[in-house]
C-alpha cells in the first residue's frame, strides 16, 4: 500500500442531479497503490460518481483530480492515466478478443509489436489463451466480461476503476479477477472497485468507502468504520463484519 504521499484521487464537492440529486457534494480520496472499494445501497450514486471521475459524465459542480491531473481541465491526460471497466461489456461480437485488444490498443497508439504481446499476455492472466482466436460472438457474459477488462488494461492504466467487476462471474473467473486485482495492488496499481459482495470488500480493500443518497456516509480502513459505526451508535466499537457496520451506517442515514 501506498504511503499516502501521493493521491491517485482526490474528488471534491462533487455533483451530479438527474430529475433528482444522485451526487451532492461528495469527498473522496484514494491513495496511490491501495484498492478502494465505493460502496452503497442501489440508487446510492456509485456508478454516477465513478462515471464522473472518468470523465464519462459532466459533473455540475466540483473537482476531480487524477495523480494530480485536473481531469476536468485536461480530461485526455487525465483518461491516459485511467481505465474504466463498466458492469456491461461493450464489445465487437465480429472480433476475435486479439483482434479486439489490438484495436484498443491503437486507438492508444501503442505500437502493433507492444500491442500483441501485452494483448496475449492478457488474455493469459485471465484464461483467454484457448479463445483469443474466436469470435467473442459466442461468448458467455462472463468471458465478454474478461475480454473488456483485458481491453481496459492494454494502455497499463495507472488507475483501474470497475464498476461490479465480479457481477455474472463464475466462482473461476471470479477468483482469477480478484487474483489479478490483488497483483495489481501488490505491484503499486491504484485500484476502485464497486461492490455489493461486502465480503470482497472486507477481505480485499485497503479502504472502503460508503455513500447513500449521494452522500459519503464514512470512509477509512475496516477498523476506522468499526469505530464510526460504534461511535454512532453512542458506545465502543465492537468487532462488526463490514455487513453489520454497512447496514447500521445506511439504516441511520436513511
Ligand atoms: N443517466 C441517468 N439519467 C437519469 N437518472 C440517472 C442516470 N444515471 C443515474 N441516474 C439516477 O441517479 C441515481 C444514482 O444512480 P447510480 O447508478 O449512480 O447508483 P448506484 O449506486 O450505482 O446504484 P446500483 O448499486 O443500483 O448500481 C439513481 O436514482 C438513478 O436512477
Amino acid at each position: 500500500m501506498g504511503a499516502g504521499l501521493t493521491e491517485a484521487l482526490i474528488v471534491k464537492g462533487l455533483s451530479k442531479t438527474f430529475a433528482k440529486p444522485a451526487v451532492s457534494d461528495l469527498d473522496l480520496t484514494v491513495h496511490a497503490g491501495e484498492l478502494y472499494a465505493l460502496l452503497g445501497p442501489n440508487g446510492a450514486g456509485k456508478t454516477t460518481t465513478l462515471r464522473m471521475v472518468a470523465g464519462l459524465t459532466q459533473p455540475d459542480k466540483g473537482e476531480v483530480s487524477i495523480f494530480g491531473v485536473d481531469a476536468r481541465k485536461d480530461p485526455a491526460a487525465a483518461k491516459a492515466l485511467l481505465a474504466w471497466a463498466p458492469d456491461e461489456a461493450m464489445i465487437y461480437d465480429k472480433l476475435t478478443p486479439l483482434e479486439y485488444l489490438e484495436f484498443v490498443a491503437g486507438l492508444w497508439n501503442i505500437d502493433p509489436t507492444t500491442a500483441k504481446a501485452r494483448a496475449e499476455a492478457l488474455l493469459a492472466t485471465l484464461g483467454l489463451t484457448a479463445e483469443a482466436r474466436r469470435r467473442c460472438e459466442g461468448f458467455s457474459r462472463g468471458m465478454k466480461q474478461k475480454v473488456a477488462l483485458a481491453g481496459a488494461l492494454i494502455h497499463e492504466p495507472k488507475l483501474l476503476i470497475l464498476d461490479e467487476p465480479l457481477t455474472g462471474l463464475d466462482a473461476a473467473a471470479a477468483r482469477l479477477v480478484k487474483d489479478m486485482l490483488q497483483a495489481r495492488v501488490d505491484a503499486g496499481g491504484t485500484v476502485i472497485l464497486t461492490t455489493h459482495i461486502l465480503e470482497v470488500a472486507e477481505r480485499m480493500a485497503d479502504r472502503i468507502g460508503i455513500i447513500a443518497g449521494g452522500r459519503l456516509l464514512a470512509e477509512g480502513t475496516l477498523d476506522e468504520l468499526r469505530g464510526k459505526a460504534g461511535e454512532a451508535v453512542g458506545g465502543a466499537s465492537g468487532g462488526g463484519t463490514l455487513e453489520d457496520i454497512f447496514l447500521q451506517l445506511t439504516a441511520e442515514d436513511a
